[in-house]
């Protein structure tokens, strides 16, 4: 629980500590309902004040109760919020490297799953400060009615809580292994849906696949979950009925005390065991959120710090790459690529054709160009002056790029332009797109599209982008005939004729005569770099 507090702590201190309070007070209007209780059965005759201190205290406890679930609940909303930013600005602001290192389903998997757990662990807190200030005040009561029970029932209480940590060691490295066994399943349920197409079309292979794959991982997880939850589940029951044994201990082992003297004692310690309970339940939640917080966290730490927003780099003339090269950390299965050394020159007004065959670093060297990739050696030059680590966002925001997995957001880049819609429609119309949609609220009305025509709506967000680099991955692969030819014949030679600097990746040979340069590449070299033909 520190974790959790320190964490809304540190986000919201003045609503935390209010938060906290309202537990703590709700809990001392328990214990003192308790010790009422306890005072009104030992009493000869019923007495006014006991009663008004009764009603009281249940008013204290109930109303604070709710007041301190509701600012909790508003608090961990609020952290969750910031976080959520938090994470989406540093995930923009990290390396592609990076984030391909840490795995698109970890990211995914701690973006949802592991901030609902802390979300939910949160909800526990007032539960846990009221319960613990309960327990605490009732057995300052019991000391105060007789040392003698209260010091024999906190020595097995001491004894109970010491053997609880220890038989709690196994249960929370099962937590951290389900944890990661979750990671996997996760990884394999993915795959399952975005090939589903595959495996249906292959009925053995899908049922291979969910019993070979998917299913050894979901037994994985369901065999740790068991495996944790069983031990919890026995932990806490032996936690709960050690109380029980207490009891006995008192009632029927302490020599010289009477049924009377132990009432009030015996009472109480009955009182106690719902509170108890509940602290006793909430602790796998509680230790899954802490793995869920250590996740989150260090997840935070991986990734860079967002930077304010740079202004893009002006390209007057040229970009130059010299002496670039890139190799990636994971062996491929010939071994480490190592894309350069690379000498490229990128003119503003100029088509250049990005050629070589399956595997030949064309979209390493596009991903490079662009600063997506940082290179290892070398250095990219903008009119002469170099690109550094300080600039490379800025330079980043020189490029409009519709890359072979590209993405088609509904939401259409330059929303703060009043005459963006306009300008989106004449490009949807221009690009013969404008019988199967319309732009809304800065929306595309659907993105369900073929592939090609998804392919024409990404160009459309690119153009709205108006940036001075163009960088096209095999863009035409998808198109018609006919659309490929306006690709290369009408599209590339507009933006040509605005001055644009344009790097086309491309297997098309039959429009190797559009560009006024083509540069093939062999095993990440370039082999030729020569005028188009
Ligand atoms: N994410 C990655 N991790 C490790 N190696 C990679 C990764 N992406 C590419 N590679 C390696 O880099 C080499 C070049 O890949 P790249 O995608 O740049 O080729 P390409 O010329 O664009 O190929 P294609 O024409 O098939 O799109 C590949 O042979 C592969 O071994």
């Amino acid at each position: 629980m520190n974790r959790l507090l320190s964490t809304l702590f540190r986000a919201a201190p003045g609503g935390a500590a209010l938060s906290v309070l309202a537990s703590l007070a709700s809990g001392a209007g328990a214990a003192i309902m308790a010790i009422v209780i306890s005072r009104a059965l030992e009493a000869e005759s019923r007495s006014l004040a006991l009663a008004v201190a009764f009603f009281t205290a249940a008013a204290v406890h109930f109303s604070l109760r709710v007041l301190s679930e509701v600012w909790l609940i508003r608090l961990a909303q609020k952290v969750l919020l910031d976080l959520r930013l938090t994470l989406a600005r540093r995930l923009l602001a990290t390396p592609q490297i990076r984030l391909q290192e840490i795995g698109r389903q970890p990211l995914l998997t701690i973006l949802t799953r592991d901030m609902d757990s802390f979300v939910g662990a949160v909800q526990l807190v007032p539960l846990l400060i009221g319960n613990l200030l309960l327990i605490l005040g009732c057995f300052g009561y019991l000391a105060w009615v007789d040392w003698q029970i209260c010091a024999a029932v906190f020595a097995c209480l001491l004894v109970g809580a010491s053997l609880f940590k220890l038989a709690e060691r196994r249960p929370i490295a099962r937590i951290f292994r389900l944890r990661e066994e979750i990671d996997q399943l996760y990884i394999r349920q993915r795959a399952l849906i975005e090939g589903a197409k595959e495996l249906q079309l292959n009925s053995p292979r899908g049922a291979h696949y969910i019993d070979r794959v998917i299913g050894p991982a979901a037994a994985g997880v369901a065999r740790s979950y068991v495996g944790a939850m069983s031990a919890y589940i026995w932990v806490v029951n032996i936690g709960n009925s050690l109380f029980y044994l207490v009891i006995g201990v008192v009632l029927f082992l302490m020599p010289g005390l009477t049924g009377r003297d132990m009432l009030p004692a015996v009472l109480l310690m009955l009182y106690l065991v719902r509170p108890v309970s509940e602290v006793m339940i909430s602790l796998p939640a509680l230790r899954q959120s802490a793995v869920a917080l250590e996740r989150i966290e260090q997840l935070s730490a991986d990734l860079d710090p967002a930077a304010t927003l740079p202004p893009p780099m002006p390209v007057q003339d040229h970009i130059a790459l010299r002496g670039v090269t890139h190799s990636y950390a994971r062996d491929s299965e010939d071994g480490v690529f190592t894309l350069g050394p690379i000498d490229l020159t990128l003119r503003r007004g100029e088509v250049v054709f990005l050629v070589g065959g399956n595997g030949s670093g064309k979209t390493t060297l596009a991903m490079l160009l662009c600063g997506l990739y940082h290179p290892e050696g070398g250095g990219i030059a903008v009119d002469g002056q170099p690109v550094t680590e300080a600039t490379l966002a800025s330079y980043r925001q020189a490029f409009s790029a519709v890359f072979a997995d590209f993405h088609l957001f509904e939401q259409l880049p330059g929303s703060d332009d009043p005459g963006m819609e306009a300008k989106a429609r004449s490009l949807i119309a221009d690009l013969r797109m404008a019988h199967k949609v319309t732009v809304r609220n800065g929306c595309l009305s659907t993105t369900d599209l073929s592939t090609g025509q998804r392919k024409r709506l990404a160009l459309v967000s690119a153009y709205l982008e108006d940036r001075p680099v163009y960088l096209f991955d095999e863009w035409a692969a998808d198109q018609d005939p006919v659309f490929k030819a306006v690709f290369y014949t009408e599209l590339l030679p507009e933006l040509k004729a605005r001055g644009k600097a344009v790097l086309v990746i491309t297997h098309d040979d039959a429009y190797f005569g559009c560009a006024d340069r083509v540069v093939k590449l062999a095993d990440g070299r370039i082999v030729t770099d020569a005028e188009g033909a």
